[in-house]
């Protein structure tokens, strides 16, 4: 059997506090419950930039000013492998907000806790926690 293969492109949006902010997945979605970085999939005709771009303006209402590429990874899912990549967003137009009606909260990056992210994202949360990133 493949497994189906989906890229997806987020934004880690870090303010001038050292603060990120996460939302929490969707009961219905993969992944419930977790808390993510917003973002999602990149579509045929996009770069991971645009994705990010736009997702970040669908889930959050802002507009990100120059993402910047910091991590790429794959990873092995049961029912499927997704590609992520990470963007460091430190600069937009416009306030955050969970625009899906999703929960949503800001946290300083050291108190971010790897078990409440999706399996594929504990070593950029352990990057964000040890100041690494
Ligand atoms: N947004 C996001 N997704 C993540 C993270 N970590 C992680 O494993 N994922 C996985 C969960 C999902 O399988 C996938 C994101 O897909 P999604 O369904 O949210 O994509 P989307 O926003 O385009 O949503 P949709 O409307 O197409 O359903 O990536 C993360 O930090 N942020
Ligand atoms: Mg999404």
């Amino acid at each position: 059997m493949t497994l189906k293969k989906i890229t997806i492109s987020v934004g880690i949006i870090r303010n001038s506090q050292n603060e990120i902010f996460i939302t929490q997945r969707d009961a219905s979605s993969h992944m419930a419950g977790f808390w993510e970085f917003p973002g999602g999939k990149v579509e045929a005709d996009e770069t991971p930039c645009e994705a990010v771009v736009r997702e970040l303006q669908e889930e959050t209402g802002i507009v990100a000013e120059r993402p910047v590429l910091i991590k790429s990874l794959e990873h092995i899912f049961p029912d499927r492998v997704i590609i992520l990549h990470f963007h460091l967003v430190e600069k937009w137009q416009g306030e955050p907000y969970g625009k899906e009606g999703q929960p949503m909260r800001w946290l300083p990056q050291s108190e971010l806790k790897p078990e409440d992210f999706p399996p594929a994202n504990e070593s950029i949360v352990k990057a964000l926690i040890s100041g690494e990133i």
